[in-house]
C-alpha cells in the first residue's frame, strides 16, 4: 500500500516547520506525569532585568540535563539538575518522536493564566542554527501563539494536555512565539522544552 506523504501533524506556515501531534501521551500517562512533574521537579521563582529592574519572570522553572548543559538567557544561567526518572522517561520518547536527540529540558510551570511567556525565539547560540526543539504539554490547554519577525503573519495553536510539538528548522529564525495571559484559564499547566545544547 502507497503511504501518504501527507503528516497529519504538520502545521503549514512559511519559513516553519512545525509539527503537533495532539495524542502524543495517553490521558493516563500524561495525568501521572502532570502529578509527578508539579510535586517532584525543583521550581525556582527567577528573576530577570528588564530595562534596569529585577522582575519576577511571571511563571516557575526548572532546568535539567546532562552535566555541562548550562543554559543563558536574559544574563540568567541555569545550570542543570541530573535528570529524574521521570523526565528520562519523557527524553526519550521525545527522541523517538522527532528522531533526534535531547540533553537538556526547560520545564515551565503555568499556575494560572496570570503566568505567562513574553515574546521570543529559541535562538541562543548554545542550540545551534537549526535547533529541534520538542515541546510536551501538560495540565489545562493554553494557546500557544506565533508571530513573522518580518510580515508580523500570526497563528495560534491550543497546546493541550499530553500533546507534543515539534519545531525545527528556520521556525527559530523567523518566528516568535509566546503564551499569552488569559483570564479564561485558572487552571495550571506545565510545559517541558526538551532541546539540544552544543558545548
Ligand atoms: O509553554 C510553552 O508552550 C512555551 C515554552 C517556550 O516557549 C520555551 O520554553 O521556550
Ligand atoms: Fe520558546
Amino acid at each position: 500500500m502507497q503511504q501518504s506523504l501527507f503528516n497529519p501533524g504538520q502545521i503549514i506556515l512559511p519559513q516553519a516547520e512545525l509539527d503537533y501531534r495532539e495524542d502524543f501521551l495517553s490521558r493516563q500517562k500524561a495525568d501521572e506525569l502532570l502529578a509527578c512533574f508539579r510535586q517532584s521537579l525543583d521550581w525556582r521563582q527567577d528573576f530577570i532585568k528588564l530595562y534596569g529592574k529585577v522582575v519576577k519572570i511571571p511563571r516557575l522553572q526548572a532546568w535539567y540535563g546532562d552535566p555541562g548543559s548550562d543554559y543563558r538567557y536574559s544574563g540568567l544561567t541555569l545550570s542543570p539538575l541530573p535528570w529524574t526518572e521521570s523526565l528520562a522517561w519523557l527524553k526519550q520518547a521525545c527522541e523517538q518522536a522527532c528522531g533526534h536527540k535531547f540533553n537538556a529540558v526547560l520545564a515551565n510551570w503555568y499556575r494560572d493564566g496570570t503566568d505567562s511567556m513574553g515574546w521570543h525565539a529559541d535562538n541562543e547560540p548554545e542550540l545551534g542554527q537549526e535547533p529541534v526543539i520538542a515541546s510536551v504539554s501538560l495540565g489545562t490547554s493554553r494557546n500557544l501563539d506565533f508571530r513573522h519577525m518580518a510580515s508580523n503573519e500570526k497563528y495560534r495553536i491550543a497546546l493541550h494536555h499530553g500533546s507534543l510539538l515539534i519545531m525545527r528548522g528556520t521556525t527559530q529564525q523567523h518566528w516568535q512565539h509566546a503564551i499569552a495571559k488569559s483570564r479564561q484559564v485558572s487552571e495550571e499547566r506545565i510545559n517541558l522544552t526538551f532541546r539540544y545544547i552544543m558545548r
